[in-house]
């Protein structure tokens, strides 16, 4: 069985439809991109899942459990993981004060006095800190890290609940190319290491291609195509909705499978 099940999920907002009845699975160790041209209902679909948003009709199962109803944080407990993008008022904190707070919150555990939190699960925190590479700029406060770094952070944090299911909303958007690259090897890295699954939106083609096991495509609400980098590249569907886009599908080169 699948990790993720997702079954006849839709999303109207008054008049407009803007899911349509989509189903698709996610199994662990996937890392699976949802794209799409933009209106398509990639973020609406993912904020189903995460339960930001609740279907209005369908069913959204992780490992059998039904989370349409669910609020986003008893989803989040029960291992659907989201990175968090680092708030301006954390950017003073340092890098492992950071996933020590997202530990803390997964925890129940927000003190009022942050001094005490400073000592708290920092031994946990440098470990998630030491997987994505970022355990030698534990002290430095976020705010004087590269953009890149700042990511890789935010994935350490999004790993706090030791998440079955990860959610990543355009990791890439606003990176340099070879930081792209960076972030997404390492993604794909923790998702074999881990045995998680992913579920990225993504504008970069690029990153899609390279780095996504599978990929499902949306257009107008709907899903229209599904499969690997091969199918989805010579799909008709495909390349009918973003014909004029200036997408490409061309395969990249010089890029790190
Ligand atoms: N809160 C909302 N209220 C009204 N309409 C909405 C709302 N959120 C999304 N929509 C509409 O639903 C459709 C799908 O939007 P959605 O944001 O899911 O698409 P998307 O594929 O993520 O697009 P993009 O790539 O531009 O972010 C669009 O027509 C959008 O205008």
């Amino acid at each position: 069985m699948s990790l993720l099940q997702v079954r006849n999920i839709s999303k109207s907002f008054g008049g407009v439809q803007a899911v349509a009845g989509i189903s698709f699975d996610v199994a662990a160790g996937e890392l699976l991109a949802l794209i799409g041209p933009n209106g398509a209902g990639k973020s609406t679909t993912f904020n189903m899942v995460g339960g930001q948003l609740a279907a209005s009709s369908g069913s959204v199962k992780l490992d059998g459990h039904e989370l349409v109803g669910m609020r986003p944080r008893d989803i989040w407990r029960l291992g659907v993981g989201r990175t968090f993008q680092i708030a301006a008022t954390f950017a003073s904190l340092t890098v492992v004060e950071n996933v020590q707070m997202a530990l803390l919150s997964h925890r129940s555990r927000i003190y009022s006095w942050f001094s005490r939190a400073a000592n708290e699960y920092r031994s946990e925190a440098m470990e998630l800190l030491a997987q994505v590479g970022m355990a030698a700029q534990a002290d430095r406060p976020c705010s004087e890290l590269a953009y890149g770094d700042v990511k890789r952070v935010e994935l350490a944090m999004g790993l706090a609940n030791d998440p079955k299911l990860l959610l990543m909303d355009e990791p890439t958007a606003g990176m340099a190319p070879q930081e792209r690259n960076d972030l997404m090897a390492l993604t794909k890295r923790l998702v074999v290491d881990r045995g998680m699954a992913v579920l990225f939106t993504e504008h970069s083609m690029d990153v899609v291609f390279a780095y996504a096991d599978r990929m499902i495509v949306l257009a107008r609400g709907k899903l229209i195509a599904e499969g690997s980098a091969q199918e989805i590249r010579n799909h008709p569907k495909v390349q009918e909705v973003y014909f004029g886009s200036g997408k490409t599908f061309e395969k990249p080169t010089g890029v790190a499978a």
